[in-house]
């Protein structure tokens, strides 16, 4: 980051005492839990995830900024080099000579900021000390950050899953940019499809079609903010928005001009993207598809309710298609790799089961009893690449009926 570090700059709101060293000898003080304790309630976390200079900084600044009754603490996986609030971290940050854990940084609507180099558990277990200073956790990824990657840490970690909760991936996309970033790739990404169209010799390309980082950020994302509308026509703007429902059925898609989303809840805050799968969720998934984008896709795979005996062969064909990226038995198959899936598969005489998925982690959960409708036909969404053959409905449905 480029931020002037010269004394007088430093802001009121900085308060350096607070700094935690996060040395290895300060272990916290562990808290004999005692039958006065409260219990403690879990963290949600969102993760800002979009392309370079798709607005992420414009995003966490207009958040910090608003008055929405939250205390947020917001962590910035790098070090850029104009916004106020990295600034500030880099003057609170200035006699620093290593990399050193997170600097807080409060500030003025009661969130709290800091910046770490890498994105790891460590930080946010650094993070968590402060615990009771804030009730929501905003991570920044680098624009170059694979999700699919970083959620998982989040998401069903152990040491963290007692103190946080994964609520969901929000991608920035620049309307005016997108569609170059999805087809050409950026930087090394375009370079690497030349270098494959020469080897060819004939310039084609026979391994498929470009998988880069802007796909791998809609795919995994529950919330798309198609930002930077004031640079694309309405035109522009409606072939944007078809592209990114065509790679991600599941996501909610809302434009934006400066980052400025419309409300908080439910777009960027308490999106609950993993701790329930409603039919609502699934809705535009399930709808039919096109395939305006030749990488990535959303295929729905739709069949009746399984029976509590078929509920081993269910998680079987889980495990094979995500562990393995094989199906079932030995089913042939074009090559296919999952980044998101979710599912609703209500069980007969039982509850209804939910399904999460992010590359190979996956989560099964009963519904809670007000959300049964066992009388529903199961759905099961997958988002990657290959998803919609249907050799997929197939294996399931061999997997479920061999006894
Ligand atoms: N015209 C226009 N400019 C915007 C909009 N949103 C953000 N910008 C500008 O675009 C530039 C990049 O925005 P940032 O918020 O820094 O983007 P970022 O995703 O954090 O970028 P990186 O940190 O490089 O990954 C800044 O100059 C913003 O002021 C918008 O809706 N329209």
């Amino acid at each position: 980051m480029g931020g002037d570090s010269s004394d007088d700059e430093i802001p009121d709101l900085v308060q350096p005492g607070t700094i935690p060293t996060g040395q290895d000898d300060e272990v916290p003080q562990l808290v004999e839990s005692t039958a006065d304790t409260p219990p403690t309630t879990k963290v949600p976390i969102t993760i800002v995830t979009g392309y370079l200079g798709a607005g992420k900084t414009t995003l966490l600044n207009y958040i910090l900024t608003e008055q929405h009754g939250k205390k947020i603490a917001v962590i910035l996986n790098e070090f850029g080099d104009s916004i106020d609030i990295e600034k500030q971290l880099t003057i609170s940050d200035q006699n620093t000579t290593e990399a050193k854990p997170a600097p807080f940084v409060p500030l003025a609507n009661g969130c709290i900021c800091c910046s770490v180099k890498d994105v790891g558990v460590a930080a946010i277990e650094n993070l968590m000390e402060h615990q009771g200073n804030f009730d929501y956790i905003l991570l920044e990824t680098t624009g170059l950050a694979d999700p699919g990657n970083i959620a998982p840490l989040f998401w069903l970690d152990d040491g963290l899953g007692s103190s946080i909760f994964l609520d969901g991936i929000v991608t920035l996309v620049d309307a005016k940019n997108v569609l170059k970033s999805l087809d050409e790739g950026f930087g090394d990404e375009a370079e690497k499809l030349e270098e494959r169209k020469k080897e060819d010799g004939h310039g084609h390309d026979h391994k498929g079609p470009l998988l880069t980082t802007a796909h791998l950020q809609i795919s995994h994302a529950d919330v798309v903010l198609v930002n930077k509308t004031d640079l694309v026509s309405e035109d522009e703007l409606k072939t944007v928005v078809e592209r990114v429902r065509s790679i991600n059925g599941l996501a909610k898609i809302k434009t934006t001009n400066k980052s400025q989303v419309p409300q908080l809840e439910g777009l960027v805050l308490d999106l609950h993207a993993y701790d329930q799968v409603t039919d609502a969720d699934l809705q535009f998934a399930s709808k039919g598809h096109s395939h305006l984008d030749p990488t990535i896709a959303t295929s729905t795979i739709i069949f009746p309710a399984i029976s509590k005996s078929q509920l081993d062969a269910f998680d079987r064909f889980l495990r094979t298609i995500l562990w393995e990226d094989e199906l079932p038995d030995g089913k042939p198959h074009d090559k296919f790799e999952i980044h998101r899936l979710k599912g609703r598969i209500p069980v007969v005489d039982g509850n209804v089961l939910l399904v999460q998925g992010v590359r190979n982690v996956y989560d099964t959960t009963e519904a809670k009893t007000e959300e049964q409708n066992a009388d529903d036909e199961a759905k099961l969404v997958l988002i990657g690449r290959g998803v919609d053959q249907p050799a997929f409905r197939e294996s399931l449905i061999a997997t479920l009926t061999t006894k």
